[in-house]
């Protein structure tokens, strides 16, 4: 068998088991219906993106329909421009040409400062937490970006601060039940195991409601039962809010698992977009990975 088959396969079949249990007592906002696949409404879109540093193409006239409520998964090998699309979609990157849709409004680059208000949050590849705050105020600063005062403001209507932070507060309490992290809510964040930390930062992006949550490499470094774990929360997460999620991710067993549909990338332009039926047994799928070395359940090369 084709090795590149063999991996997509092998990989591909173990089935992840929930980590959670649909609580519709502790969603946030009502969940719009899921409606994975093709949608004539995308919520989010990409129109002919290209993105070059110097010499070397990272993105060439990438296009990419992603609809409300969908998992959507973009793979690819070492330098395919996977990073390259999510900067782009969170506005780190203005590309050279085309467009970035979100909802209905058009931007050649997504303005960073009103991401959360536009309904986007992303986690970062690296751990980003306050290691020195608690695990809750770490979910509280996750709601920063979407309260109304501002600074001065907030030294001019106390009272609305205030509330504000109890609301900031009572919803982060929220999350962490729904993540089953509510027993370590006053631990130190940088006292937490790896897996648990990764997941904090999941709750952070959480407590700001988005509608669309960008996930990079959310399972980098885990173990195979985190990896689990943690693809059973992106989904009940989608399940309670009916959250669109865009995620990078190496494991191909998990994105198989997982995802509605996979866009693959390779070396900048979009070579597969698909179902995981559909992109597994691709051909130019196949290709482009050949030579890769898989990634196993642990994520060590095998
Ligand atoms: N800031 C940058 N400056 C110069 N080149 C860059 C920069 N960012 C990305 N590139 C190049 O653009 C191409 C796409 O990189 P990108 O990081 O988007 O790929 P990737 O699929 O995320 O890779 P990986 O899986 O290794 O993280 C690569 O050739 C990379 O070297």
């Amino acid at each position: 068998m084709h090795a590149m088959t063999y991996a997509l396969e092998g990989l591909g079949t173990a089935p992840i088991p929930p980590a959670v249990q649909h609580r519709p007592d502790l969603a946030v906002k009502a969940a719009p219906p899921v409606r994975a696949g093709e949608s004539p409404d995308a919520q989010l879109k990409l129109d002919g993106v290209s993105l070059s540093f110097g010499g070397v193409t990272a993105l060439d006239n990438v296009d990419l329909a992603v609809s409300r409520g969908e998992i959507r998964a973009i793979i690819g090998p070492n330098g395919a421009g996977k990073s390259s699309l999510i900067n782009v979609i969170s506005g780190v990157y203005r590309p050279d040409r085309g467009r970035v849709l979100i909802g209905g409004d058009s931007y050649a680059q997504v303005p960073t400062d009103r991401l959360a208000r536009l309904g986007i949050v992303r986690t970062f590849q690296n751990l980003a937490l306050f290691k020195g705050l608690s695990v809750l105020d770490n979910v509280v600063a996750g709601r920063a970006y979407t309260v109304r005062s501002t600074f001065l403001g907030q030294i001019a209507r106390i009272g609305t601060a205030r509330r504000e932070e109890a609301d900031a507060r009572e919803r982060a309490r929220r999350i962490l039940a729904f993540l089953n992290l509510e027993d370590v809510a006053d631990r130190l964040a940088g006292t937490l195991p790896y897996g648990l930390q990764k997941r904090v930062e999941l709750a952070r992006a959480l407590v700001a409601e988005p509608d669309v949550l960008l996930l990079d490499e959310p399972m980098a470094g885990m173990t195979a039962t985190e990896k689990k774990e943690m693809a059973g929360f992106v989904r009940a997460t989608r399940g309670a809010h009916g959250t669109t999620v865009v995620l990078i991710e190496h494991d191909i067993g998990v994105v198989m698992e997982l995802s509605d549909r996979i866009a693959v990338l390779d070396y900048g332009r979009k070579i597969a977009d698909g179902t995981p039926e559909e992109v597994r047994t691709d051909q130019k799928v196949i290709d482009a990975y050949l030579g890769v070395v898989p990634e196993n359940e642990d994520g060590a090369g095998i």
